[in-house]
């Protein structure tokens, strides 16, 4: 096809918009970051150097042109966590549990002992819930969450819906911090998760919300919150927060993490 002095082939069209799926997708994740003033101001640059080299203007493109040789490598590490995110998306999409289509064919199927601990959970957010008792339960997928667990008490203890809210109770010496469930056991309490530097999260969330997103932005794990203000439950996963759930849509979603491979 040709569009004036342009001579454009269908590979030219692929190539755009595989460019722009992937400048929209990068856009996705550093969204209301620091990264993203970082981010604007490269391409701000990169757009100087391209007119620079256009007009022919020797020593700007030159120097502009070093500063992006390096840029690279910084940008490498500014947005390391960026990149780990965009990295971890992709293999999560296309992996096998996760296609949309195969699902149809394969129905994963839940363990006697994990459907169990799933209802511990369920059971024990919602009775939280009611009494406003504030809590932050992280259930590990693949990604290990070693040393986050290696931050708290170590317990290795059978989730049971008791010991969720006496953990959680407000005079238990492991009330703060997260509750850490791995292989459908309690692997500690007391758990420091990192806090996300997310901007767009509504200022009406606190440090409990914003260390599960954290967690939700570091690794593949769900994580399950109790506001003790509200008595709202919210469920997190991949960086995103489903505010007001029900105990229903809390099993739902949780039941993903609990499948046998
Ligand atoms: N980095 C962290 N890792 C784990 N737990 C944390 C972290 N930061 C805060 N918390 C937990 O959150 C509690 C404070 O919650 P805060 O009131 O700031 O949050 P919130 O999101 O407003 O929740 P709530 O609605 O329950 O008040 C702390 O007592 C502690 O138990």
């Amino acid at each position: 096809m040709r569009i004036g002095f342009l001579q454009i082939d269908w590979i030219d069209v692929l190539d755009v918009l595989l460019v722009a799926f992937l400048l929209y997708q990068i856009y996705k994740l550093i969204q209301g970051s620091i990264a993203n003033k970082v981010f604007f101001g490269y391409i701000l640059i990169y757009v100087v150097y391209l007119v620079a080299k256009a007009l022919g203007m020797e020593l700007l493109s030159a120097i502009l042109g070093q500063f992006m040789n390096v840029g690279v490598l910084a940008l490498l590490i500014i947005f390391q966590q960026e990149i780990r995110r965009f990295l971890l998306m992709l293999g999560r999409s296309t992996s096998f549990q996760e296609n949309a289509l195969l699902k149809r064919f394969y129905t994963p199927k839940i363990s006697k002992e994990n459907v169990s601990t799933l209802q511990a959970i369920v059971e024990a957010t919602k009775s939280m819930a009611t009494t406003h008792t504030g809590a932050l339960i992280v259930v590990e997928k693949e990604d290990d969450l070693k040393k986050f667990i290696d931050s708290g008490d170590h317990l290795d203890a059978v989730v049971t819906k008791p010991l969720l809210k006496t953990i959680f109770g407000k005079n238990s010496p492991l009330h703060d911090g997260a509750v850490i469930i791995k292989n459908g056991r309690i692997a500690a309490a007391r758990c420091m998760l990192p806090i996300s530097e997310n901007g767009t999260i509504s200022p009406a969330l606190g440090f409990r919300h914003r260390a599960a997103i954290g967690m939700s932005e570091h690794t593949d794990a769900a994580i399950v919150v109790v506001s003790e203000e509200k008595g709202e439950i919210s469920f997190v996963e991949n960086g995103s927060i489903f505010r007001n759930m029900s105990a229903g849509n809390l099993e739902e979603k949780l039941a993903g993490y609990f499948v046998k491979n």
